[in-house]
């Protein structure tokens, strides 16, 4: 995902950062900006789940900045209005997160993602409201979030091999699970703790999950 242009056609399968849910601003803008420096990295979603309005707009004035000086897409989780307010580059909204039709009007020239767990279904139907990515999940067990779908290479694959719109595949991928999905067509892999809680640093995990894109 590239800021400038916002053209999601993508080269090869890329990173996709989420942040921690809970994060201190000034020392997660430095960590962020290590892990962004260690290697390639298509975007970086804002996702705060406990903050309000006030606190999430004071963490995009200072990530933002961060995330466009290195040509990284800035995209806020589950409110596409307020993303559009702060002038982020996109948001992404699960099946809860309002009208899916009406967020892509309102962020028209933006990045727009969709949850759609491991529902083909979803996936369609996000396609046709004009969703620039779909996102496919949960691939692994995770202590990010409680997860309630599962979702396999299949999907994938099938998606892939259907459709031009870019997937992303999440939850609970490292690089030492990732190469089936890049293998299946992924487009992106979405993570929080690969990155966040790698025990030599987020820059190492950074560096750990692009050797194993690679490697796929
Ligand atoms: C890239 C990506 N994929 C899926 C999700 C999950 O979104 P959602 O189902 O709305 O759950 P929350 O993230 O809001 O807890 C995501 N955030 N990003
Ligand atoms: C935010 C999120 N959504 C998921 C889904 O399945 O929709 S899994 C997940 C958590 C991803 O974190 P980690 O990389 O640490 O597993
Ligand atoms: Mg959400």
């Amino acid at each position: 995902m590239n800021a400038a242009s916002q053209d999601l056609s993508p080269e090869g399968c890329r990173l996709y950062l989420i942040t921690p849910p809970r994060i201190d601003i000034p020392r997660f803008r430095d960590v962020l900006a290590a892990a962004l420096d260690a290697g390639d990295v298509a975007c970086l979603q804002l996702r705060l789940k406990d903050a309000d309005k006030d606190a999430i707009a004071r963490a995009a004035e200072v990530l933002m900045p961060v995330c466009h000086a290195r040509d990284v897409a800035f995209i806020l989780n589950d409110d596409a209005r307020l993303a559009h307010e702060l002038g982020c580059d996109g948001a992404h909204l699960g099946q809860s997160d309002g009208d899916h039709a009406a967020a892509r009007k309102l962020l028209e020239g933006r990045i727009l993602g969709i949850t759609c767990h491991a529902s083909r279904h979803l996936a369609m139907t996000a396609g046709e409201i004009g969703a620039d990515y779909v996102a496919f999940g949960a691939f692994f067990p995770t202590g990010t979030k409680q997860t309630v779908h599962t979702a396999g290479t299949d999907l994938l694959q099938w998606w892939s091999e259907m459709m031009e719109i870019p997937c992303v595949a999440i939850g609970g991928i490292t690089a030492e699970n990732c190469a089936p999905l890049v293998r299946a067509g992924a487009d992106f892999l979405a993570v929080v703790g690969a990155v966040w809680n790698h025990p030599d640093g987020a820059a190492a995990g950074v560096r750990a999950m692009n050797a194993a894109i690679a490697a796929a």
